[in-house]
């Protein structure tokens, strides 16, 4: 039900629109690419694409945006919320959330270098938000065979799981979200025999063994973190992935074998990534009459 030419009549501007303001939001802070793009992720994940991500806790709600692991870590609200201002400016009441969330992280990719892809549109938004969605999200702590799970549970096969997770090739993350691999592995009290040498080092340094580091941040990709690029499959294969999760990728023989084709072939990473962008876009849409076109990405009307 989902339409390539959904707002061809009554928001001709909208992809413009969105560029601008995925463009004036990276000028300003560079990683503000990594932070829209994980937020469609999340979105898309948690309840499917319905913009659930973005609204507020009322008195009577418990939604995604304040549970773990957005709590504390989800970023650029507000800039979907300047976005959505000058959409509702230009094309008011037609244009939902969850449609610009998803034109938003395609835009963050391709402005950081990344694909460019066709997405067909008429999402409409949620009436609510459940924080105990939030379980279907993948966490860095849990095996391989669960996160897959997490993936196929929502019509992604192993193939998006891997190569979504090029994902990582931009943006940061808090060193609680892999320390334990670098001082106390398994429980061994070492590092993780696994991690190149001049990597731990590096995020040994960044993430000292005391709690007060748990919040300082490192760059997923630690050789290129802000252009969007096949690196983050170069380092998988060269024992640099940062989260546990990411590295694990290299521990089974499918999944390894997609990480190696595409450490060398960045413009297969490129057209499958789009491909798989597109699929989890369609995860859970509502559409027609269901939901409601949201005025505040934040409340329900
Ligand atoms: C495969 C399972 C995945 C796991 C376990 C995972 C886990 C994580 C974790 C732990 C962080 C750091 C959060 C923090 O420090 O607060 C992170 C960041 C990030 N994730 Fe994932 N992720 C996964 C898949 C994805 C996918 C599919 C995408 C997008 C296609 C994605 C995009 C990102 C981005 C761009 C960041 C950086 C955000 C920023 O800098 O603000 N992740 N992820
Ligand atoms: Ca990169």
């Amino acid at each position: 039900q989902l339409d390539y030419r959904f707002y061809d009549r009554t928001c001709p501007n909208l992809t413009r629109i969105v560029r601008f303001g995925v463009w004036s939001a990276i000028l300003n802070e560079t990683r503000m690419a990594a932070s829209l793009l994980r937020l469609h992720f999340h979105d898309c994940i948690a309840n499917g694409c319905d913009g659930s991500v973005l609204l507020d806790d009322t008195s009577t709600m418990k939604g995604e945006k304040n549970a773990p692991p957005n709590l504390n870590s989800a970023r650029g609200f507000q800039v979907i919320d300047t976005i959505k201002t000058n959409v509702e400016n230009a094309c008011p009441a037609t244009v939902s959330c969850a449609d610009i969330l998803t034109l938003v992280a395609r835009e963050a990719v391709f402005l950081t270098g990344g694909p460019y892809w066709s997405l067909p549109l008429g999402r409409r938004d949620s009436l609510t938000s459940n924080s105990s969605d939030n379980q279907h999200i993948p966490s860095p702590f849990e095996p391989l065979e669960n996160i897959t799970a997490k993936f196929t549970s929502k019509g992604l096969d192993m193939n998006d799981m891997v190569v979504l997770s090029g994902g990582h090739t931009i943006g940061f993350a808090q060193c609680f979200t892999f320390k334990q691999r670098l001082f106390d592995f398994d429980g061994t009290g070492k590092p993780d025999p696994t991690i190149d040498a001049s990597l731990l080092a590096n995020l040994q340094s960044t993430c000292p063994n005391q709690d007060n580091s748990n919040t300082n941040l490192a760059p997923l990709d630690h050789v290129t973190p802000s252009k969007f690029d096949n690196m983050y499959f170069k380092n998988l294969v060269n024992n640099s992935g940062v989260l546990g999760s990411d590295q694990a990728l290299m521990e089974d023989n499918t999944t390894a074998s997609i990480v190696i084709g595409y450490s060398t072939l960045p413009l297969l990473f490129f057209s499958e990534f789009g491909a798989s962008m597109a699929k989890l876009a369609s995860v859970g849409v509502i559409t027609g009459q269901e939901g409601e076109i949201r005025k505040d990405c934040k409340v329900v009307n």
